[in-house]
């Protein structure tokens, strides 16, 4: 499996820049690279990434996307006087060019095609472009919005092209709807482009029809094209993470696809004057690592735009540590998305009703129309004028994430020691004393306080939650002769030695522990027998009919499990699966890989003793940050599983508000 995560910057795009008054262009500055390459070096993160060199961009290379005349044009301005320069700016709209803005233009297109190649080749497994001018508005003849040439669009044609990659998913989280994005692929059911973008009705530059959700895309591309609008400002992680939940993730685990391309704007962050949202630099470490599931890892990030000098720093310090696998931050008190967020997820889902298996049972109901204009006051303020303060906005500066000495610690009996990888630190503790095991679990007979192999057990478990607690080991995996005992003991002693919330998942039938009425512990229960009422709303019975469907269980773990777990918030994540609970080795990777975005990825993974040793040699993978492997295409999910997940989501959405998925008025 490739490792390693490719960083690429030249500091040649910082020399060009604005020679003349412009409001609008007057924040695209060559400050904009300089403070975020110089964040990476302060924070060290430069020398643990591969270096990669930029290279000018063929002519060949930029008409994979635009026309031999655009190209001809762009190729005159390194002649040209201020005057020219100046004139010929005006009809692209928002963009400035300088004579030396062609040949940062090419290194930021060879900057992408590099990281394409380097992942692509397993030279590296991700990445990120640190480059200027940015692409996604550019298009086959038009530069536009401080851009020249379309970098995400040519480095997908290229990939398509070279390494005959069939799906790409291009992700823009750019605060602006990259329209160049949208028009290259719009008919390409191979390349699904997602955009969130502040809209605010059509109010919001570049104030286009077509920006909003009602656009899935054209002939044999409808529903490869997802634009999810922000119709307010002051959108925050609620609002984002809610996106990725219920429309962005299933989209994308449906699609399957071969290759991330991330379309990394950060003017979606707090402090930015163009996007006046509010989700702190955090949330890009959760965004990426919650696409680090798909493709096999394989994620091509390029910097679009970003134009608050601190948040930018912050942001892309944020989604290089999760590109380099280092503990993603907890995000606590997170409660529920705006209901201007909950429309447009409404919207889009019920749009692309037709088009995924995933949004089937959405009411086809939209959460807005899209044609009822809306007067100026309904849109909010229609941000800035170019000039005008912004009034101070401040947040907490991001706190280093820094790994523990040890990723993964495993206690495994003699004779499978093999199973996992060499990087695994064993753990074989002493036995606990029956006074010791008694004293936690009080239901202990006396048999268990003789049993070795038990007692052994709850010591190995007694010291990973310890050694996280002392953050020496950040995960561990154990195979347990009796699942039941060492989970109720691993709760119990978390709850006394490492955090008042721990999150158990758990796959099997028989509920594991007894729940707790204190709300310390929360029981996600996946089960194929229709289980008794719950006791609590922090004990959580997931149908699944039968383990084998896949898509079901995605789905539930996608939008259930996940928003449940965020808006929970806990300092360690146990997960169980039960014996014979038949779940695919992929799935179980994919809900282990996912799981480590929370909690800082404090898990302990415990395992029947007799799994078979494939479960355990991936699942140790796993909990080393290998990505998880991609579940192939999906079939549609098993109406029952999708309808035991609704009824579920509906019950508990008041509760856990990132469960929402409409406004609360629609039926
Ligand atoms: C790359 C970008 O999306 O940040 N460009 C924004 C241009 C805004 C013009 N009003
Ligand atoms: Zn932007």
């Amino acid at each position: 499996m490739a490792s390693g995560t490719a960083l690429i910057y030249d500091e040649e795009m910082t020399r060009y820049k604005l020679l003349w008054v412009d409001p609008i262009c007057k924040i695209e500055v060559p400050e904009r690279l300089v403070v975020s390459y110089a964040a990476l070096q302060k924070a060290g993160l430069t020398q643990r990434c591969v270096a990669l060199p930029v290279r000018e961009a063929t002519d060949e290379d930029i008409l994979l996307a635009h026309s031999t005349e655009y190209l001809e044009a762009v190729k005159k301005t390194p002649y040209m006087t201020l005057e020219e320069l100046m004139t010929f700016a005006v009809p692209y709209g928002d963009v400035y060019f300088h004579p030396n803005i062609y040949h940062c233009a090419k290194l930021a297109i060879g900057a992408t095609l590099n990281l394409v190649d380097a992942v692509m080749t397993g030279k590296v497994r991700n990445g990120i472009a640190l480059v200027r001018p940015p692409g996604h508005h550019s298009q086959r003849s038009t530069a536009n919005g401080f851009c020249i040439f379309n970098n995400v669009a040519i480095g997908t044609l290229y990939a398509k092209k070279k390494y005959n990659v069939r799906r790409v998913l291009i992700v823009d989280w750019d605060i602006h709807h990259g329209q160049g994005l949208q028009y290259c692929f719009e008919e390409d059911p191979d390349v699904l482009y997602f955009s969130w973008h502040r809209y605010e009705h059509q109010k919001f530059w570049p104030n286009l029809r077509e920006s909003d959700y009602d656009s899935v895309g054209k002939g044999r591309g409808a529903g490869f094209n997802i634009n999810l609008p922000w119709n307010k400002v002051g959108m925050d992680s609620n609002d984002y993470l809610s996106v990725f939940f219920h429309v962005l993730l299933p989209v994308a685990y449906e699609f399957n696809p071969e290759l991330v391309m991330l379309s990394a704007g950060f003017d979606s962050a707090i402090g930015d004057p163009e996007g006046e949202m509010c989700a702190t630099p955090e949330i890009f470490g959760h965004l990426t690592h919650l696409l680090m599931s798909l493709a096999g890892g394989r994620l091509c990030a390029v910097l679009e735009g970003g134009y608050n000098l601190t948040s930018l720093p912050q942001s892309v310090c944020q989604t290089v540590q999760t590109l380099l696998g280092d503990p993603v931050s907890r995000i606590s008190g997170l409660s529920s998305p705006s209901k201007s967020a909950l429309e447009s997820i409404q919207s889009v889902r019920s749009v692309h009703q037709q088009y995924w298996a995933c949004f089937k049972h959405v009411a086809a109901k939209p959460g807005y129309e899209p044609h009822t204009k809306h007067s100026k006051l309904e849109a909010g303020q229609d941000g800035l004028q170019p000039g005008e303060e912004t009034k101070e906005i401040s947040w907490p500066e991001p706190l280093l994430r820094l790994p523990p000495p040890t990723r993964t610690a495993v206690a495994l009996p003699a004779g499978l020691e093999d199973s996992v990888p060499e990087s695994c630190k064993r753990v074989t503790e002493t036995l606990l004393t029956p006074e010791e095991a008694a004293e936690k679990l009080g239901n202990l007979n006396i048999q268990d306080l003789k049993n070795k192999d038990l007692l052994q057990s709850l010591g190995n478990v007694q010291s990973l939650v310890d050694k996280i607690e002392k953050k020496q080991v950040r995960n561990g995996l154990l195979l347990v002769p009796d699942l039941r005992k060492t989970l109720a003991f691993a709760v119990q002693h978390a709850l006394i030695s490492l955090t008042d919330r721990v999150l158990l998942v758990f796959l099997g039938n028989e509920a594991p522990v007894e729940v707790r009425v204190d709300g310390k512990l929360m029981l996600v229960q996946f089960c194929s027998t229709e289980p008794h009422e719950p006791k609590s709303k922090h004990h959580i019975p997931v149908m699944m009919k039968g383990f084998g469907d896949v898509p079901g269980f995605l789905h539930a773990v996608l939008t259930l499990l996940l928003p449940l777990a965020y808006g929970y918030d806990p300092g360690l994540i146990l997960v169980a699966m039960g014996k014979g609970s038949g779940m695919g080795v992929a799935a179980w990777t994919q809900l282990t890989s996912l799981l480590q975005g929370l909690a800082e990825g404090q898990m302990l993974v415990l395992m029947q003793q007799g799994d078979e040793e494939e479960t355990i040699r991936t699942t140790a993978a796993s909990l080393l940050g290998e990505p998880a492997q991609s579940l192939g295409t999906l079939g549609d999910p098993l109406p029952e599983s999708m309808d035991a997940v609704e009824k579920l989501r509906l019950k508990l959405e008041t509760q856990w508000g990132l469960l929402q998925t409409r406004g609360q008025n629609l039926p």
